[in-house]
Parts: structure tokens; sequence; C-alpha cells
């Protein structure tokens, strides 16, 4: 089948690569030349594990192509998805700009049937706008062109974002039309073959069911670190209870680790939009509201539990940082709890030695000449004449450090953990001061 994916970033290009991989023809239509360039060039602007390589089998099949033409574009895809970003506008609701502006976009193109699929999270009634943007296009060409708009919220996760879109739990397709949900079946059944995970229903619950997911998820989260810092208090350890808890199939093991907070590109302002999109219809959301209060307090945490140790003396202290991404097996930054403990630490006169597997380059783009940041080559590099050191991101490689290492390295034998990595006992043995998530801090003797 011929699809047009518009915008390249992390869900565009999953997108049009999965797409591409099970045979359709895709074209990928992104505003940034640059980004477009460097596709063309072989070269992939994010990291995602086992993207480049969907990327580069598929280009060279000729199923895969890039472009700036929006034109092009419009004309290739019977199904023209919608897959730019919605970031949050000033008062924390989602900035409609970019989808609005691929819809009008399609609307001086459209020329025959299209199925306009938005993957693009979206507020409830989003899916009128663009009708209604498309078509005005339509009518000020004088021109006649038959659509539909559909809704197909996206569920992956960074990291593991292949495996989520080639296995989906789930196929949200929210339409008030039943052709383009055959269509869209056909579209997908590479993707639907060990048993039926498409569900149909209509566009306004379709969009809400992608908050709706989000949040469920953001809270238990919240919930988690809210327990967290009450069992530091009482003296219990929040591991233990998450394993007691988790038990229960009820309540299950996914998404219940404390920790510095949630970030990333989703959670924090798709919880933001859910509880501005109930005041504007007047309706408080309390709980969405106490989500994101409570991530915003736990994003701090890490810096007011260093700041603590050394008695709030922060100015010419060095703090090793390992971890920059908002996750790990990402390169992504946005709203990552490692930039509210370096911004916290710079803002009381400390400096940041740190290091990330993957997203060293995001760093720089995003702290261009920043003199209190120095970026290492590997982990141990950030310990050279660091006071302490702080854990913000769990990659693999920071389980199973030389302990004995960080203790020589660092003036302050001090670890200060925001993912509960270690046996606090294995680290007080060692001589080492331990400071985690949900669990009394240990003191070396
Ligand atoms: N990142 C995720 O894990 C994830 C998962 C599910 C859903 N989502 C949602 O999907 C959407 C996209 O997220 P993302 O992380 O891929 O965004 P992104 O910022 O990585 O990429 C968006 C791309 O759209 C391009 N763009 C902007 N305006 C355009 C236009 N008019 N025409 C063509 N391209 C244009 C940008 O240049 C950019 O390359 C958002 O609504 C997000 O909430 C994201
Ligand atoms: O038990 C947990 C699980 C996650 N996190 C944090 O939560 C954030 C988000 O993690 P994750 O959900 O794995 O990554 P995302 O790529 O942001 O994916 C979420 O957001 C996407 C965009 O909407 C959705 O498509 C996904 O289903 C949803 O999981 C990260 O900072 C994690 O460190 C925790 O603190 N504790």
């Amino acid at each position: 089948m011929r699809i047009t994916i518009f915008g390249s970033g992390y869900v565009g290009l999953v997108t049009g690569a999965c797409m591409a991989e099970t045979g359709n023809h895709v074209v990928c239509v992104d505003i940034d030349q640059d980004k477009i360039d460097r596709l063309n060039a072989g070269d992939v602007p994010i990291y995602e594990p086992g993207l480049d390589q969907y990327i580069e089998r598929n280009r060279a099949a000729g199923r895969l192509e890039f472009t700036t033409d929006i034109e092009y574009g419009v004309k290739h895809g019977l199904f023209q998805f919608i897959a730019v970003g919605t970031p949050p506008d000033e008062d924390g609701s989602a900035d409609l700009r970019h989808v609005l502006a691929v819809a009008r976009s399609i609307g001086e193109h459209i020329d025959d049937y299209r199925i306009i699929v938005d993957k693009s999270t979206v507020p409830v009634g989003t899916a009128d706008q663009v009708k209604s943007a498309i078509q005005e296009q339509i009518s000020a060409r004088g021109a006649a062109a038959e659509f539909d708009v559909v809704s197909n919220p996206e569920f992956l996760k960074e990291g593991a974002a292949i495996n989520d879109f080639m296995k989906p739990d789930r196929i949200i397709i929210g339409t008030d039309n039943p052709r383009t949900t055959e269509l869209l079946r056909a579209l997908y059944e590479p993707f639907n073959r060990n048993h039926d995970r498409l569900i149909t229903m209509d566009i306004r619950s379709a969009e809400l069911t992608k908050y709706a997911a989000n949040a469920m998820l953001a809270t238990k989260i919240s919930f988690m670190n809210e327990l967290a810092n009450i069992a530091e208090r009482l003296g219990a350890d929040i591991e233990k209870v998450r394993i007691g808890i988790g038990s229960d199939p009820r309540i299950g093991y996914h998404f219940i680790y404390p920790g510095a907070g949630y970030g990333g590109s989703c959670f924090p302002k798709d919880v933001r939009a859910l509880a501005r999109s109930a005041s504007d219809i007047g309706y408080d959301a309390e709980l969405m509201n106490a989500v994101e209060a409570v991530n915003d307090r736990q994003k701090q945490r890490m810096y007011t539990k260093i700041s603590e140790f050394f008695g709030g003396e922060l100015a010419g202290r060095t703090v090793a940082v390992w971890g920059l991404s908002f996750k790990p097996k990402t390169d992504d930054m946005r709203e990552a709890s490692s930039r509210t403990l370096m911004e916290a630490l710079w803002a009381e006169g400390a400096k940041v030695r740190a290091y990330d597997p993957e997203a060293m380059e995001e760093a720089r783009r995003l702290y261009p000449n920043e003199p209190r940041l120095a970026l290492c080559e590997n982990a141990k590099e950030t310990l050279l004449g660091a006071d302490a050191l702080a854990i913000v991101t769990e990659w693999q490689e920071f389980r199973s450090p030389d302990f004995q290492l960080i203790k020589d390295s660092l003036t302050h034998p001090v670890i200060f953990d925001g993912r509960n990595l270690y046996d606090p006992d294995t680290l007080v043995s060692l001589g080492l001061n331990y400071f985690a998530i949900g669990r009394s801090g240990v003191v070396a003797n």
C-alpha cells in the first residue's frame, strides 16, 4: 500500500520504517531540511535501537523515501499519517500548530480520496479541527476531494519502539466511517497476526484513550514516588514494598518503580494537557494535578538529597552525573530528570561532570558552551575531581560498577542513586555512603 507520513521524529520514523518493512511504499515528509538531508545520506538523526537497520534496509529496497516535498507526499499515499509534535503550550494545553499545518498542507494538494490518520497525541475534538482545516483549503481552491479523518493514537515506548510497533498490545482505530476501519484493518494486518488487537471506537473516545493510558501510567509512578517519600521517613524500604504490592495481579509489577521522577516527551505534557482539557470544560482534574505536582517535586529529590548531605553548601562542589537521557536506550532528553538536577546544582554554584551512553550529542545541543558542564568520555572519567556521584538514568552499564574505584576517586565517598540500582548493605560495607529513593540513607563509618 502507499503511505505518507508527516513528521520524521520518533513516531514518524518508527511508523515509516515498520510499515515499509512489511512491504508498503512509504514516503516520509518533514519540514526540517537538515533532518531530511541526513536521512537521505543514510544518517539516522535519533537513537532508537534497531531503527537504523530498518531504515537502511527499506531505503535500499526503494520502499522508504524521505522528502520535504509536501505535494509529492500528498499525491503519494492513500493513507496520510500525521506524526508531528504536539508540544505543551504555555498554558499546558497541547499546541496543535503543527498538526493543523499538516492538515492545511493536505487540503492544498489533495485531489483524490485520502484517509488522514492522526497518530500524534491530540486532545478530544482535534479530528474535527483537522477535518475543517482540510475542507477550508479544498474549498478555497474551488476543488472537490473526498477524505476521512481517523484517530489512531500511538503507544510505542522510546527505547523499545520497533518491538512495540511490530507487536502492539492494541491498535486503536477511532472512526465515524466503517470503510476506513476495513482499510486500516488491511494496513495493520501484518502487525495483528497472532490474535486480533484492533479495537474500533468513535473518534473522540480514541483521542481520549491515548491520554487515559499515559495518565494512568504516570499516576502509578507518582503514587510510588509519593509512597517512597513516606517509606523513607518511616524507616521502611520502598523496594521491599514494591515487590510486596506488585505480587497482587490487580496491581502488577509494571510501572511501579520509584525514582527521580518521570520525564520524556509524553507523560509530563500529556498529564498537563489532560488536566487543561478538563479545566477548559469546567472540571477540576484534581488527581491529574496531583500526579503532576508529585512528579515536579520528585524531580527535585536528587538535588535536595545532595544539598542536605553537603549542609546546603554546594558552591564550588562538583557532582558526577551518570545518565542524561530521560530513560535508558534513548538519546532523548526532553523533560529528563537529569536536566532538573543539573540546573538546580548550577543555580547553587556547583559544577557537573556527566556521561550518558547515547545522549552526549543531545546534551551538547541543549547546553552549548556551558562552562559548568563537563561532558566526559565514559563513566569513570566523570569521577575525576568530583565530590559525589549521582545516578539519574538506569543504563545497564551503571548496574555493576567498580565501587572501589568510585570510592577512591570521589573526594566524598557518596552515591545518590535516583533509580535504586544497588544494595545498601553492600555499599556501606565497602565504605560508601549511599542515598537512594524511598530507603533510609546509609552512612559508612
Ligand atoms: N516519542 C514518543 O515516544 C511518542 C509515542 C507515542 C506518541 N507520541 C506522540 O507522537 C507525536 C510525535 O512525537 P515525536 O516524539 O515523534 O515528535 P518529534 O518532535 O520527535 O518529531 C516531530 C517531527 O515533526 C516535524 N514537523 C513539524 N511540523 C511539520 C509539518 N508541518 N510537516 C511535516 N513535518 C513536520 C518536525 O520537524 C519533527 O521532525 C506527538 O504528538 C507525541 O505526543 C510520541
Ligand atoms: O516504573 C516506572 C516506569 C517509568 N518511569 C519513568 O517514566 C518515564 C517514561 O517512561 P516510559 O513510559 O518507559 O517511556 P516513554 O517512551 O515516555 O513512553 C510513554 O509515553 C509514550 C508517548 O505517549 C507512550 O506511547 C508509551 O506507551 C508510554 O509508556 C521515564 O522517565 C521513566 O524513567 C518510572 O519512573 N517508573
